[in-house]
């Protein structure tokens, strides 16, 4: 299989900070290039973590029974959608929906309502975002959410973007997790104390979106030839919040360890494909927080939910393009969630 799982043993973060730092005031080193060096000694890839990996997002997938009600395999918010972008919250919500979600929330501008609602009659789509209390509105349905995906279709309104500032507060006091993706990101590049330190959050920027982070957040422009580094510099920078940086190579940090995804998908690079990534993983951080511990074998559910995320949207491209070739779009991806969910994760 095509995928490569890079783990990078990061060693309890402190004590190692604390030695390079002493080694490197012996040697005159900055301390990222030698953090670096450290991290690229400790890389694994073998077939047995990535199937361990693998096996660990098995672990966290709930199953279907005869005993559960509506709304236990997920309840999941998206906050996106307005007068330019009504594709990428139907694109993020469905995708929720697809992978086992129970009950599938948009909450966008008034205009762009009735434009969701009419891709599908799954979505419950609500008209508040340009609203005076958008806060209270969304903050009236928290308790019955699971997780939040914040940003796409969002675009960078002003406006807007302030009521997002209060719906991120409102949620992180709740303790929901926040997946934030797109104009989120903007937004999160802006004013990053808004997400520092905030452990529930998963930020799953593109190469453009995590530019603009890692200069708003490290003051320094982004050293490309490492990623991982790059990657893992930027979630300590944040306190620890979980980042995905999408490329060639899916790669993702916790700020302790590093995960690679290299999963086979194609040479296609169509629009959205970011959002059927930022909605499942809406589901699949659900399912891993709520997994617990023993399931998760100790390691970050967070991490193993990106994982699982990145490779299945990386398996529908594959699957998609497969059946369309130059023609396959997201739409054709969404189509491929149940059989490429199964490929990957139904053993
Ligand atoms: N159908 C829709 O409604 C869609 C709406 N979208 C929304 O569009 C808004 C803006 O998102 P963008 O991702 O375009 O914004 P960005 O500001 O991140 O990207 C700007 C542009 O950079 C370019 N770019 C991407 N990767 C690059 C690379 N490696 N090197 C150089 N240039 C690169 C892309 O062509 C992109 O248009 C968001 O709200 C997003 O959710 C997208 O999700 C796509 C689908
Ligand atoms: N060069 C690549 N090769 C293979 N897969 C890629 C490549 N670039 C991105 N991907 C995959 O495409 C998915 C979306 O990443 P992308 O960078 O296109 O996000 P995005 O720009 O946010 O998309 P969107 O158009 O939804 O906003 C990710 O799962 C990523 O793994
Ligand atoms: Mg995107």
């Amino acid at each position: 299989m095509a995928t490569r799982v890079g783990v990078v043993a990061a060693v309890a973060g402190a004590a190692v900070v604390a030695l390079l730092s002493a080694a490197l005031a012996l040697y005159g080193q900055p301390l990222d290039t030698a953090l670096k060096r450290a991290f690229s000694l400790h890389k694994v890839h073998s077939v047995k973590d990535m199937e361990n990996t693998f096996q660990l997002v098995r672990n966290i997938i709930p199953p279907l029974t005869t005993k559960k009600h509506k709304g236990q395999d997920g309840r999941i918010g998206i906050i996106g959608g307005c007068q330019e972008y009504t594709g990428a919250p139907y694109f993020a919500a469905i995708s929720a929906l697809k992978v086992g979600a129970d009950l599938s929330h948009v909450f966008c501008t008034r205009e762009a309502a009735p434009v969701i609602k009419s891709y599908s009659p799954e979505l419950i789509v609500h008209p508040v975002l340009d609203n005076p209390k958008a806060v209270h509105e969304v903050e009236k349905w928290l308790s019955r959410l699971h997780a939040l995906v914040v940003g796409p279709g969002l675009g960078r309104e002003d406006a807007l973007l302030e009521n997002v500032k209060g719906i991120l507060e409102v949620s992180k006091a709740r303790g929901i997790p926040l997946i934030i993706d797109a104009d989120g990101l903007w937004l999160i590049a802006q004013q990053p104390t808004l997400i520092q330190g905030y452990r529930k959050a998963v930020l799953t920027p593109n190469h453009m979106e995590f530019g603009r982070l890692s200069e708003a957040v490290l003051k320094d422009p982004v050293d490309n030839s490492d990623r991982r580094a790059a990657v893992l510099r930027l979630s300590q920078a944040l306190g620890n919040v979980t980042v995905v940086q999408k490329g060639e190579q899916d790669v993702i940090s916790d700020g302790e360890h590093v995960l690679e995804c290299s999963q086979q998908g194609s040479n296609r690079r169509c629009g959205g494909q970011g959002d059927l990534l930022s909605g499942s993983l809406g589901v699949l951080v659900h399912w891993a927080l709520h997994a617990g511990p023993e399931k998760t074998n100790g390691f970050s559910p967070l991490l193993l939910a990106a994982f699982g995320a990145c490779s299945l949207t990386r398996q529908c491209n594959h699957q998609a393009f497969q059946k369309h070739g130059r023609s396959t779009t997201t739409t054709d991806m969404i189509a491929e969630v149940g059989p490429a969910f199964n490929t990957l994760f139904e053993t």
